[in-house]
């Protein structure tokens, strides 16, 4: 079975440039009290790279994603053990700004969910608290992140307008531009573009592309041709184990794992 890895060639260049490990990610196992949802994962994600988390219904991408900007902690009984190393911090420790982490690390959810507020504000907003309140500035990041979102052309004679009025592509790429006004380092994609349109999904799922230069990018997908089309590598997950983690390329075309294979031909799912 063959997946139609276009776009791979253009990020060459790019793979030649990966860098660190932003994040590493050493026996972590997270737990909703009795059930053992994440078992054990380790792993490393390079900085500036795409990852893409895959497998099927409940075997815990999200429940994974969300422990890395400490999402979890709103659920009184989600607990975890192990490391995540934010580099080189456990970001899992008691005494953690959680706040301040999910400036560095920002995350989009699969319905997106703007503000009820003008485009402006739902990009001004946390911005304030942060207390940048000069006009000058903000106009310029509000300019920066919706370029950045691949949005402005689209939204710059009406940023005073209700970002409700946007499609539901938009809306995405606005909380997408949310997200980056804050200047994240990492960026958790929660199957983003599965409640869109296909015109929708290829716009974000370029801008993805586009953003991985800058940002570190951790997406769980259930499309896997949007997994072996944006990502440089894929972690496979099963039943909360990380069943297989590697290139891309290598996940889609000859993986190591009977079960992998299994998963991406659709012989379960
Ligand atoms: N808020 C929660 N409270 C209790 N259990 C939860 C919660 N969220 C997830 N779980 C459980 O954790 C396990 C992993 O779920 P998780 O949502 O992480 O899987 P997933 O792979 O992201 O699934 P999907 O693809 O359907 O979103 C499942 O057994 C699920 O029932």
């Amino acid at each position: 079975m063959k997946f139609v890895l276009d776009k791979k060639q253009e990020r060459v260049t790019k793979e030649k440039e990966k860098k660190n490990a932003i994040l590493k990610v050493r026996n972590l196992n997270i737990y909703y009290g009795d059930n053992h949802a994440v078992h054990d994962i380790n792993m490393d994600i390079e900085e500036k790279s795409i990852t893409a988390l895959i497998g099927p219904s409940g075997c815990g991408k999200s429940t994974f994603l969300r422990s890395i900007n400490r999402m979890n902690d709103t659920i009184p009984i989600a607990k975890n053990n192990g490391e995540i190393l934010y580099e080189g911090l456990n970001i899992l420790e008691d005494d953690i700004e959680v706040v301040a982490l999910r400036k560095e690390i920002g995350m989009v959810f699969q319905k997106p969910n703007p503000f009820p507020m003008s485009i402006y504000n739902n990009i001004t907003h946390a911005l304030k608290f942060k207390g940048i309140r000069k006009k000058k500035e903000l106009n310029q990041i509000v300019e920066d992140s919706l370029k950045k979102a691949a949005l402005w052309d689209e939204v710059k004679d009406r940023l005073h307008e209700s970002a409700l009025s946007l499609s539901g592509g938009q809306q995405q790429r606005l909380c997408i531009a949310r997200s980056l006004a804050l200047k994240p380092r990492i960026l958790l994609l929660d199957e983003p573009s599965s409640a869109l349109d296909p015109i929708s999904n290829a716009k974000i799922e370029d801008l993805i592309m586009e953003l991985s230069s800058e940002y570190t990018i951790i997406i769980v997908t259930h499309n896997m041709q949007q997994a072996s089309r944006v990502a440089d590598k894929t972690a496979f997950f099963l039943s909360g184990d990380l069943m297989e983690y590697d290139e891309t390329s290598k996940i889609f075309t000859n993986p190591s794992n009977p079960k992998t294979e299994e998963y991406i031909t659709g012989k379960f799912g």
